[in-house]
């Protein structure tokens, strides 16, 4: 036997249309990410991959994507879990900033070390500045030791796994279908963590914006089946995550 596990990666985010590092700001879906997460939906419909249960971070645009594709699933009456461990990577000082102007300004080493290295965080954020969570209602009830103000995927990883264990994992061993929408850094860390992919191969993997992404996990294990996983629309799958690779090239 095994446990169904589906990753959706929010839609296209205004942000991400402008080009702007995102991090923990909350971005809408755009005009076009909000169709994006209508197609993941019908993927999963077609498939007949119907999720159970769905798990957000606390960020409108992975909330808002699981919406709007459990709804073209007609799944929309499904138990909702949130937590702030799905939530994007926090970028730090680089929340903001446009990603094209960066790179120029910093030079591609740089630039590539803060957006994909393992281990090294970008600067840390200005408390109270613009971009920063600070007084956000939402995270009152984070302790400040937790509360990033910069995160490598290393951070996200171990500040994701908490909530993998005790969130998701007894939905999956409870025989559930189970959808996670979240974001591109945290589900990179879900999936280096699934597949075992090491800290220097981790760096080329990108994620695609509303793609479903099915993992059959075996029962004992809790590894894939397949590495990797399998996209429903593999192709397309595939052209989204070369260009997520290239952003701030253009
Ligand atoms: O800006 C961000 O928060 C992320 C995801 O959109 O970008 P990147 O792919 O550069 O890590």
């Amino acid at each position: 036997m095994t446990y169904t596990l589906v990753l959706l990666r929010h839609g296209e985010s205004e942000w991400n249309a402008k080009n702007l590092f995102t991090g923990w700001v909350d971005a809408k879906l755009s005009a076009a990410g909000e169709d994006e997460a209508r197609r993941g939906g019908r993927l999963l419909a077609e498939a007949d991959l119907l999720p159970d249960v769905v798990h957000t971070s606390l960020l409108r645009r992975a909330i808002n994507t699981a919406e709007l594709a459990l709804s073209e699933a007609a799944r929309s009456w499904i138990p909702v879990k949130r937590s702030w461990r799905l939530n994007e990577r926090h970028y730090g000082a680089l929340q903001g900033k446009d990603k094209a102007q960066t790179l120029a300004e910093f030079g591609e080493e740089q630039f590539m070390t803060w957006r994909r290295s393992y281990d090294t965080p970008p600067p840390p954020i200005e408390p109270g500045s613009e971009f920063s969570q600070d007084g956000d209602p939402r995270y009152r009830a984070l302790a400040p030791e937790v509360n990033p103000s910069a995160e490598c995927l290393k951070d996200v990883l171990e500040r994701m796994l908490p909530y993998w264990y005790d969130g998701i994992v007894p939905d999956l061993r409870a025989g559930r279908t189970v959808l996670v929408a979240a974001h591109g850094n945290s589900l990179r860390a879900l999936v280096k963590h699934l597949d075992g992919v090491g800290d220097d191969a981790i760096v080329g993997l990108n994620i695609p914006t509303g793609m479903p992404l099915r993992y059959e996990l075996d029962e004992r294990t809790l590894k894939p089946v397949v590495a990797g996983g399998e996209y429903l629309d593999p192709e397309t799958a595939a052209k989204a995550a070369a260009a997520v690779a290239a952003q701030g090239k253009k």
